[in-house]
């Protein structure tokens, strides 16, 4: 029952032009079942030697009259049918951009991309083949059984007893096919996720001579889409005969004991033509439930592929506290603040064990700490990407789950280690969320970050696209731009994973006076592994396994924590580059 159910929660927004198709499907049924009423006058009337000339007019308009309904009931059916998709996916892709980060983190971007465009296909096609026309389908059937039953209810209980066996060999695979349709569709979310996972990685996979491994994933994904679809294929193929199967026998049932009943006079000839034509809009009913029950199975997989994502929980802004609006404006507060704060990915293993420290208003706090220490898990929390188990954190000295997100991300900056640019061009790379910006500031920002000459040198300057993830720009290209970006948004607080990572000495240098300058209007947070980062730091928190175990300045930690000592002596110091 989960795809009937799940369409018709689907359905619900769109009752009107689901009604309007299946009235004017409806509709043609109807003026088409009025036919054999005419056509027994007139074959009675030729019978008797006389040509009825308006039953003969009135018969032919009947045919346009049916024909106009039945193809702008298939329109407004198809129109409906986009129309849900269309909003479906709007829904759909604009779930998945609000969906928690923690979500993504066990589910394969691949697979969410083809819930998001090939199962919608699939739902467009169910759509397209149940809605409106399985309704008329029932309507059109209960009055086809009316006008039989009227004409002859013997010849109609021989009808009934073989369209009722073959449905119910119908039933008895539907089930089946909605277990294959499911594989089936997971077997094509894989393929898509493994060949986003091969192409997204297609240096590292020529790098590794890879190309035959990843060949292989792919064959075998495909292979079991491939293997469902056809098992899919195989139950609904043996549908469509036993519903052909179930019309001809009636056909040939009805003629039989027809003819019998017509030469014993028990019916005249145009009993026998009217019923015979009214049964072959018992077909066509017939024929669209068929079509509905089995495309709503072949569709339930995906169907229930996209409730899946549907159901998984958004980011979703908390009513603000009243006792937080009161604390009204707050520069003189720390901008962030981490107080006692508990968190793990999994369910009893702590990442971060009762972190706490303050990053003032201006000035920049390094992060050091060992790999795997939880630097990059502080900054996740700190723009929200999750939020504590335990503990809270403050911006601006309010709780920050009490602040809307976007106004939190707003105020809290973000580079990661490893940059990443979206596809477009610089330009669009550098005012990405930054808002209105004048070119006079751009500018100053690309100079400041050192990007001046790299612009320049682009074949359209700013306008020029940077590739796919911003590839066709260096590493330390790319990382500056992400610095610059992020400087344009003009945040209260930027978090930077590593600022010098890719850069050369003389980068590093000019990036590390930026930073400085920065400091002066804005709190900076560095995760820093280079030791000139961490000595332009005003504030140095070392972190160890998730807990904080020093904090001071360089001096004061020197003689305060031994791992940080160790960190001073083997880290190379600026002065090492010449
Ligand atoms: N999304 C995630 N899901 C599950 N575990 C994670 C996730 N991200 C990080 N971890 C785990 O959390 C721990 C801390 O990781 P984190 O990335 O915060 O460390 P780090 O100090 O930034 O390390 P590095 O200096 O190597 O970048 C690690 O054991 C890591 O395996």
């Amino acid at each position: 029952m989960a795809g009937w159910r799940d369409l018709g929660r689907l359905a619900r927004g769109y009752r009107g032009p689901i009604a309007g198709a299946a009235a004017l499907s409806l509709l043609g049924t109807l003026l088409a079942l009025t036919q054999p009423l005419l056509a027994r006058a007139a074959v009675d009337g030729a019978a008797a030697g006389q040509l009825r000339w308006p039953v003969l007019g009135a018969l032919t308009a009947l045919f346009a009259a049916h024909a106009s309904a039945l193809a702008l009931g298939r329109y407004v059916q198809a129109h409906t049918g986009e129309t849900m998709t269309r909003d479906l996916r709007r829904t759909l892709t604009g779930h998945l951009l609000r969906v928690r980060i923690a979500a993504f983190d066990d589910r394969r971007v691949g697979d969410l991309i083809a819930r998001a465009c090939g199962d919608t296909t699939v739902v467009k096609t169910l759509i397209a083949q149940s809605l409106g026309t399985g309704l008329a389908g029932v309507a059109g059937l209960a009055a086809a059984v009316a006008l039989l039953a009227w004409l002859d209810p013997w010849l109609l209980a021989t009808v009934m007893v073989l369209f009722g066996g073959s449905f119910a060999a119908l039933l008895a695979v539907v089930r089946r096919v909605r277990i294959a349709s499911r594989t089936a569709q997971n077997a094509e979310g894989a393929l898509l996720a493994d060949l986003e996972r091969a192409l997204g990685g297609i240096r590292l996979v020529r790098a590794c001579r890879a190309e035959p491994l990843e060949a292989a994933r792919l064959d075998t994904s495909a292979g079991r889409a491939y293997l469902a679809n056809l098992r899919m294929a195989g139950m609904v193929a043996l549908s469509g005969p036993a519903n052909d199967l179930a019309v001809s026998g009636a056909f040939l049932a009805v003629l039989l004991s027809g003819a019998a009943r017509v030469s014993s006079g028990a019916m005249t000839l145009g009993d026998l033509v009217a019923f015979t034509l009214a049964m072959t809009y018992l077909a066509a009913p017939v024929y669209e439930i068929f079509q509905a029950v089995s495309a709503v199975q072949q569709g339930a997989g995906a169907l229930q592929r996209i409730t899946e994502v549907l159901a998984l929980p958004v980011e979703r802004d908390r009513p603000v506290a009243v006792a937080a609006v009161r604390s009204g404006a707050r520069p003189a507060r720390p901008v962030l603040e981490f107080r006692d704060v508990w968190f793990g990915y999994r369910p009893g293993a702590p990442v971060l064990r009762g972190v706490g420290f303050t990053v003032p208003a201006r000035g920049q706090v390094a992060l050091v700490g060992p790999s795997g220490a939880g630097k990059s898990t502080i900054f996740a929390l700190a723009e929200r990407f999750y939020e504590p188990d335990r503990g809270s954190v403050l911006l601006h000295g309010r709780d920050a789950r009490f602040t809307p997100y976007a106004r939190h991300r707003a105020a809290v900056g973000l580079v990661e280690q490893d940059s990443p640019l979206l596809a477009g061009t610089l330009r669009d790379n550098l005012l990405y969320g930054a808002g209105p910006v004048t070119d006079r500031e751009i500018h100053r920002v690309l100079a400041m970050t050192g990007l001046t000459r790299v612009a320049a040198e682009l074949p359209a300057g700013l306008d020029t696209p940077v590739g796919d993830h911003g590839r066709r720009l260096s590493g330390g290209q790319r990382q500056r731009v992400a610095i610059a970006r992020c400087l344009l948004a003009r945040p209260d607080l930027i978090l930077l994973d590593e600022p010098t990572a890719h850069l050369d000495p003389d980068s590093e240098r000019a990036l590390t006076t930026t930073l400085h300058e920065v400091a002066e209007v804005c709190a900076l947070m560095v995760i820093a592994h280079r030791f000139s980062t961490v000595r332009a730091a005003t504030s140095i928190l070392v972190l160890d396994r998730g807990a904080i175990t020093a904090t001071g300045t360089h001096s004061e930690l020197l003689l305060a924590s031994p791992y940080y000592r160790r960190l001073a002596a083997q880290t190379p110091t600026p002065q090492m580059y010449g």
